[in-house]
């Protein structure tokens, strides 16, 4: 199988408190989650990342098998481990604490990209966090651009702000410069309010298309996500859930966003669709666990549609 899209980033093994205080374990990491969230809508996808050869790397492998996520560009090293985080729940949300630095995927470069499968594929996914967690990788994701968009494909990119990772100085050098050349804007409000400075949801769009992107989908949380071309801006609206933990919504509709745009819909179709399965991952723990698949997002529609 060839990945129409690949998603370039690092997968992390997750430790996620419940409310009894026990962790449950799980699989994390923004685009491993994106890239398993679009390919339970259907979509051929692919993953680009560095694992330790340790139980953890091979725990993803493992699962991206069973996901039908292709590993064709998953390397196994032995100088480094899997990157692991713990995802606690306070009264402003979840928040993330990282064993992660030195990790396998942090170490990646700009040599150890596969060159003709991004050459082939038809978008590229990276994010923000892609690029924080070392000098290398962030080069890697610049490349890699560089290589998708050669062969006509198109590049897609989630903010994702994690300053534990890196100064707001630098997110914000780093990803106004690859936004400039990418196609798709998958920023968050919280993020994009952060990098931009500006506060209304319209400038922040308008913001996004100015650099370069022809798509900007900007996520307002149970608002729903703003969606502008450079023809149209509306906002596609959600129904609200009985949320329980948030973590990997944002990754959960980029995935599935990105997925139904390769099937053929035009963004604000594809934003309807990726805000449903965005708020029925929030149903359940964990990352990838409680992500929904094709037939869970079409029954929540139709609901909707009485
Ligand atoms: O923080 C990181 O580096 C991670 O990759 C861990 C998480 O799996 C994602 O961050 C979840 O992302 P959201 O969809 O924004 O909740």
């Amino acid at each position: 199988m060839t990945p129409d899209i690949l998603c370039l980033g690092e997968p992390m093994l997750e430790f996620n408190q419940k409310p009894d205080g026990n962790y449950l374990p799980g699989h994390g990491g923004d685009t491993s989650n994106a890239a398993i969230a679009a390919a339970r809508q259907g979509a051929r996808v692919g993953m680009i990342t560095h694992l330790g050869t340790d139980a953890f790397g091979q725990s993803f492998l493992d699962l991206w098998a069973s996901e039908g996520v292709d590993t064709t560009s998953v390397r196994q090293v032995t100088d480094a481990h899997t990157g692991v985080y713990f995802v606690t729940h306070g009264p402003d949300g979840h928040e993330f604490s990282y064993l992660r630095a030195g990790s396998a995927a942090s170490r990646m470069g700009p040599g150890d990209l596969p060159v003709t499968a991004l050459q082939q594929a038809k978008i590229l996914h990276v994010s923000g966090i892609s690029q924080a967690i070392s000098d290398t990788a962030a080069d890697a994701v610049f490349e890699a651009i560089r290589l998708v968009r050669e062969g006509g494909g198109r590049v897609s990119y989630d903010t994702n702000l994690r300053l534990k990772l890196w100064p707001l100085e630098r997110a914000r050098a780093v990803t106004h410069a690859a936004m400039a050349q990418c196609d798709i804007a998958l920023p968050g409000l919280e993020d994009a309010v952060q990098l931009t400075g500006l506060e209304a949801p319209e400038d922040i769009v308008q913001f996004y298309l100015d650099l370069g992107p022809s798509i900007v989908a900007l996520t307002l949380g149970s608002k729903g996500t703003l969606v502008a071309t450079s023809e149209k801006q509306s906002i596609v609206p959600v129904r609200e859930v009985k949320a329980v933990d948030a973590t990997a919504a944002g990754d959960t509709f980029d995935g599935t966003f990105l997925a139904r745009l390769v099937a053929g819909d035009d963004p604000f179709e594809a934003a309807r669709y990726a805000n449903a399965a965005a708020a029925l991952t929030t149903l359940g723990y964990g990352a990838v666990a409680p992500m929904p698949r094709k037939e869970a997002v079409t029954e929540f529609l139709a609901q909707e549609a009485v």
